[in-house]
This record gives structure tokens, C-alpha cells and sequence, in this order.
């Protein structure tokens, strides 16, 4: 098997990968998945007042230091302070304030007593429990105070930082824009799907599959088209995308046949190859180049190569290109609980479900132009050079998907 090392593809791939640098202000609502572009500090103290996690009443803990349901305390409730009202009068000795969850403790106050421990009175209350000083209070500040950085700049975000935000009265924040994809597909067998199938012609899976992988793992897609198996054309197509995106990734016409014109338009643009063959089953004609800093990523057709590679290739580049740790690959071990009869001179890799570290191989062929078997499978086993069939039993490595 020709080429170089997938290590290899990768850390050639990732020099040609550049980092969004572009920021954009969207709201705290659309935040899931997004990296967070400049630190975000507290401008106040949250709660902004002390406050009551009960519904009950507030007082002083001095006054009720022999309460009990034999000998309750009677104290004089001054006034209701609900969740969103603010009293700034001073409650003294011997009185209390009836308060709800949420409200703001007024002054003089030290503790607040669950109402089930008294009498519900209304004009004068009587408390059955003893409670300590700053029992039920929940203090100013205590959740978060002022100057603080909560979010540094980096973070991805999700529903946790969504929230926080909200909390701190932020509606917008400044992230990294989105990595601009387009996806050129070749071929002409490929009608599209929703058209009727010609003798000869298959539908166009690529597209749908690198799109939803791609918007998935939080790219924008600039353009997603199929191409005619012509050079001149695809480069055309190549020029005009470039002018939009980031990063270029096209699928088919990288091997050997008089169709695989990828070669030729990639020529006929000034792409610079950076390399042609991975030593991997799937996927081993993939073509990287360099188009005047935009780096082109062309997969193998197969629709099983292709996404193959853009878990081991382009999933890093994306998440060098949005800093988005979360989207390296995650590998896990196991055993297996199938046999998968065919050796593997060359590094392949198998489709596979895994739970529990057990890899199960689904019924149907783990063929590079088969996709119905793949449903259900959430990894990719990462099968090492020179390894025969394998059985049930063998120890496995896998990536995620
Ligand atoms: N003589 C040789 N022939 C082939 C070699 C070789 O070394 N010598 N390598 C084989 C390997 S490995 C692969 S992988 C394929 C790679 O072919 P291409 O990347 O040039 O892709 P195509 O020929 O365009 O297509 C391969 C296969 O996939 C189907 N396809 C293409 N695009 C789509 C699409 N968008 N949706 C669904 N299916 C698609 C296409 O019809 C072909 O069946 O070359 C081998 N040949
Ligand atoms: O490398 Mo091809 O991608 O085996 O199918």
C-alpha cells in the first residue's frame, strides 16, 4: 500500500489548516457548540441582594433561641415581602417580616424560618423552632461577585455558559465565526436525490453525508454541489468556491482512471499537491492540496472512504480551525465480540457499535462502496498493519464517531 502514514497525512494536513481568526456577537441563545472569543466579567454581584430560599418568615436568630412547639415565640410580622419586592425598613427585636422563596431579606434580619415551624400568623407569628444565625439566608454575591471573569476567552460553549450568561445580564457575546465550507462532489453516475434513477446512475450520497457531518461538527457550508466529471469544469467550480471558504473538500476522481479528473482541475487552478495516498483502508487515493492558503481536501468516492477519512482528517482540521478541543478523536479500547475474516496488510479501519467495551460488527458487508450497514455502528475499529482475521475474543482499539 502506497503513500504515507495517516500520523503523517494528518500533521501535513494540520500545517496547511488555518485558525478562524474572525469574531462575531450572536445571542447567548445560539451559543451550543461555539468558542467563546473574549473573556466575559461580572459587572455586579449576583444575587444583588441577600435572599430567602424558603417561604416562611425572617428574623432574628437571637429571638428564637428557646422556641420550640411547647413554647413558641411570638414575634409581630411587620409586613409581606414577595419574590421582586424590596423593603429597606430595619426589622428589630421581637419582630419578622412574612417573606417567599426568592425575596430579598431586609435588614436586621439574620435567618429566615420555614413556615411549616410556625403558625402562619398573620399580624403576629409564632415560631416553633430555634434556628441559627444565617440558617435559610442566602448571602449577596454568593453565586458570583463583581470583576470576576466567569468565561474565559476559548471556552466552548453550551446550554451550562448559556445560562451563566443570562445570570449575568449578558444577552449577546463575541464568538469565533464558523469555519466556511464547500463540498464539490464528481461524478457523472450521480443523479440527485428526490430525481428519477437512469440506467447506470446511483444517487449522490456524499453530498448529504459530508454536509451533515460537517454542520454537525459546527461548520458553515458555503456551497454543496455535484460537478461533472469534467477537468475544466471542477476547476471553475474550485476557483468560484475559494473565493467563499475556508477549507474545500471534494469527493471521487482521485484514483487512477480516466475519469478521475481531480488531478488535472486541481493542475488547472495552481494547487499546490501536498500529498496523494495514505497507507489506509478506506480511503487510500486521498489528494490534499494547497490552493493559495486554502487547503483542499479531495476524498475518495466511495462513500465509506469518504467518511472514513473526514473522521480521521478532516474532524482535526475543524477542530484546529474553530480551537474546539471537544472534536479530537476520542478512542476507546475493547474486545470483540464478532469475527471479521479478511487480513489486514495495511492499517484498515472496520466498521463497528461499541458499548460497554464490546465491539459488535453489524450483519451486512463492511464494503468501501457500502453504507446501509453502517446504521447504529458509533465507531470506527482502528485495525493495525499486518493483522490477519480477526476473531472473537481479540482485543480492538477504536475510534469514536
Ligand atoms: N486500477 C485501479 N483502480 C482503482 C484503484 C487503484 O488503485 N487502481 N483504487 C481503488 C480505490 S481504493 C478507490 S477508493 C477508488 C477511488 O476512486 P475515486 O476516489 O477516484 O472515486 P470514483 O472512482 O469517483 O468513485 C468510487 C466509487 O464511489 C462511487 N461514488 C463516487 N461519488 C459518489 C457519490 N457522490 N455518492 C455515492 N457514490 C459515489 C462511484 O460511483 C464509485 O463506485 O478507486 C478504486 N479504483
Ligand atoms: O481506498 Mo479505497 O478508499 O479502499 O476504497
Amino acid at each position: 500500500m502506497g503513500g504515507i502514514t495517516t500520523e503523517e497525512a494528518l500533521c501535513l494536513v494540520l500545517q496547511h489548516t488555518p485558525v478562524i481568526q474572525e469574531k462575531e456577537q450572536i445571542q447567548i441563545a445560539n451559543i451550543s457548540g461555539r468558542v467563546l472569543a473574549e473573556d466575559v466579567k461580572t459587572v455586579f454581584d449576583n444575587p444583588p441582594f441577600h435572599r430567602s430560599p424558603i417561604d416562611g418568615y425572617a428574623c432574628r436568630a437571637a429571638d428564637l433561641t428557646d422556641a420550640s412547639k411547647e413554647q413558641p415565640v411570638c414575634l409581630t410580622v411587620l409586613r409581606e415581602i414577595d419574590a421582586g419586592d424590596y423593603s429597606e425598613e430595619e426589622v428589630l427585636s421581637g419582630q419578622a417580616v412574612r417573606i417567599m422563596t426568592g425575596a430579598a431579606i431586609p435588614p436586621g434580619c439574620d435567618c429566615c424560618v420555614r413556615q411549616e415551624d410556625t403558625d402562619y400568623g398573620e399580624e403576629i407569628v409564632q415560631i416553633y423552632k430555634a434556628e441559627r444565625q444565617w440558617s435559610n439566608y442566602c448571602f449577596k454575591g454568593e453565586d458570583f461577585k463583581a470583576g470576576q471573569v466567569l468565561l474565559k476567552a476559548g471556552r466552548e460553549l453550551g446550554f451550562v455558559e448559556a445560562g451563566v450568561l443570562a445570570g449575568m445580564g449578558v444577552s449577546k457575546v463575541s464568538v469565533y465565526r464558523r469555519p466556511r465550507i464547500a463540498v464539490l462532489t464528481t461524478g457523472n453516475e450521480v443523479a440527485q436525490p428526490g430525481e428519477p434513477l437512469a440506467p447506470g446512475k446511483i444517487y449522490d450520497i456524499n453530498q448529504k453525508l459530508l454536509a451533515a457531518r460537517l454542520l454537525e461538527l459546527g461548520a458553515e457550508l458555503t456551497e454543496v454541489r455535484s460537478v461533472p466529471d469534467e477537468p475544466e469544469q471542477m476547476a471553475e467550480a474550485l476557483k468560484k468556491a475559494a473565493k467563499e471558504a475556508d477549507l474545500l473538500v471534494t469527493t471521487g476522481a482521485v484514483s487512477v482512471g480516466k475519469k478521475d479528473i481531480m488531478h488535472e482541475s486541481l493542475a488547472l487552478i495552481g494547487a499546490e499537491r501536498v500529498f496523494w495516498g495514505i497507507q489506509v483502508k478506506p480511503g487510500m487515493p486521498t489528494l490534499f492540496s494547497d490552493y493559495a492558503g486554502i487547503p483542499v481536501m479531495s476524498l475518495s468516492g466511495n462513500p465509506f472512504s469518504a467518511l472514513v477519512i473526514t473522521e480521521l482528517l478532516l474532524r482535526p482540521m475543524l477542530a484546529k480551525m474553530m480551537r474546539k478541543s471537544s472534536l479530537e478523536l476520542v478512542r476507546v479500547k475493547g474486545t470483540l465480540a464478532d469475527a471479521f475474516g479478511k487480513p489486514s496488510p495495511g492499517r484498515r479501519f472496520v466498521r463497528a457499535y461499541w458499548e460497554n467495551g464490546v465491539f459488535h460488527l453489524p450483519e451486512g458487508l463492511n464494503s468501501n462502496g457500502v453504507l446501509a450497514s453502517m446504521v447504529g455502528c458509533n465507531c470506527l475499529l482502528d485495525v493495525p498493519a499486518g493483522s490477519g482475521a480477526l476473531k472473537p475474543g481479540d482485543p480492538a482499539e477504536a475510534i469514536l464517531l
